[in-house]
């Protein structure tokens, strides 16, 4: 099936980065932010500037397409703290035929998103590479990193071709991965690593990635990732934790990960969906897990005192 129409939930950051690329390249109406009501009119007066440009992509507020015909494909880019709001929203959108990929961080949005609407059009995703910052209403970045999608083991034959032939004239810089799982959960470890240590410690890519004590914790966090997903079955490897730093090296040592714009902007965090998942999961395969124990409480200790 063709994709001509993409609804975007999640107008920050990875959203406005990724939509303001394809409606560049596509013609008006193809691309379309929507939103619960409430929300809407919360925004509705904003001016949101990409890079000092002003932003004018169509934005809806969910009743406004009541009766209206399904979108082609979902993309989801809302916080995992807002995941279950998003997933209520795209009851009105989604039809028997609409794909959905979801950027949002964590190895758990997928399974969400698929218990409510099925696998068959849901592909496994990650968005990676970019030094986006998204504060007081203006996206800013330089690398627009990549959307890095597979199929999961009941994704329908097709779906994943079909996202990529729309990115392809979306301008959306993408890789189709044979191993998505392996690539998720090579993000969930660059996760847990620098989105914590630099909320913790108010830190940058480049004081994380500079020898002293946000390095040891970027390193250690993840290192303990690595363990609990060899204890899961997916082999992470000294190479994967290697390139996942050199990424991190390579991009605006000024920058910082969207965790610690939840830091700057006051908004709870997904600290549940990184040392949450991996100090659950530790626990059930027996495994030590000191560096996240240790973010979690500090990361919640934070968000408690604003
Ligand atoms: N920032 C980055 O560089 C990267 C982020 N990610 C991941 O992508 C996801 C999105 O992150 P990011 O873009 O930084 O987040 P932001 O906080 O910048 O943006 C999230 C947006 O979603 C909106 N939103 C929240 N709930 C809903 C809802 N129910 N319906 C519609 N919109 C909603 C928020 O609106 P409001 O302000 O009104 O709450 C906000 O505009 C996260 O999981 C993150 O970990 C992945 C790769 C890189
Ligand atoms: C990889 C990184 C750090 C930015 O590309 C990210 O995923 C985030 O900011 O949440």
């Amino acid at each position: 099936m063709a994709i001509e129409r993409m609804a975007i939930v999640g107008k920050g950051a990875v959203g406005l980065l990724y939509g303001s690329i394809a409606a560049a390249h596509l013609d008006a109406g193809a691309v379309t932010y929507v939103m619960d009501d409430a929300r809407f009119e919360r925004h509705r007066h904003d001016r949101t500037l990409i890079n000092g440009v002003q932003c004018d992509i169509e934005t809806l507020p969910v009743s406004a397409l009541s009766g209206e015909r399904p979108f082609d494909l979902i993309v989801l880019a809302t916080k995992a703290t807002s995941l279950d709001q998003a997933l209520d929203t795209m009851e009105a959108l989604v039809g028997p035929n609409t794909c959905i990929i979801s950027l949002l961080n964590g190895i758990r949005s997928e399974r969400i998103i698929a218990e409510r609407f099925g696998w068959q059009h849901t592909v496994l995703s990650v968005a990676q590479g970019m030094d986006a910052v998204f504060l007081h209403g203006e996206l800013t970045y330089t690398h627009p990193g990549e959307i890095r999608f597979g199929a999961a083991e009941e994704t329908n034959p097709g779906v994943v071709d079909s996202i990529a032939a729309f990115f392809r004239r979306a301008g959306i810089p993408h890789t189709v991965e044979a191993n998505i799982e392996h690539r998720l959960w090579t993000k969930f470890m660059l996760n847990v690593g620098i989105n914590q240590t630099c909320m913790a410690y108010g830190g940058t890519y480049g004081t994380a990635t500079a020898p002293g004590e946000q390095n040891r914790c970027f390193i250690a966090a993840m290192r303990e990732a690595m363990a609990v997903a060899r204890a899961e079955g997916i082999e992470l490897t000294e190479q994967d934790l290697g390139d996942m730093v050199d990424l991190i090296a390579s991009i605006d040592p000024a920058g910082i990960p969207s965790m610690a714009q939840d830091r700057v902007a006051h908004r709870r965090t997904e600290v549940e969906e990184f040392a949450g998942a991996v100090i659950h999961l530790a626990e059930q395969h027996g495994i030590l897990v000191p560096q996240n124990r240790w973010l979690y409480d500090r990361i919640r200790e934070i968000e408690t005192n604003w």
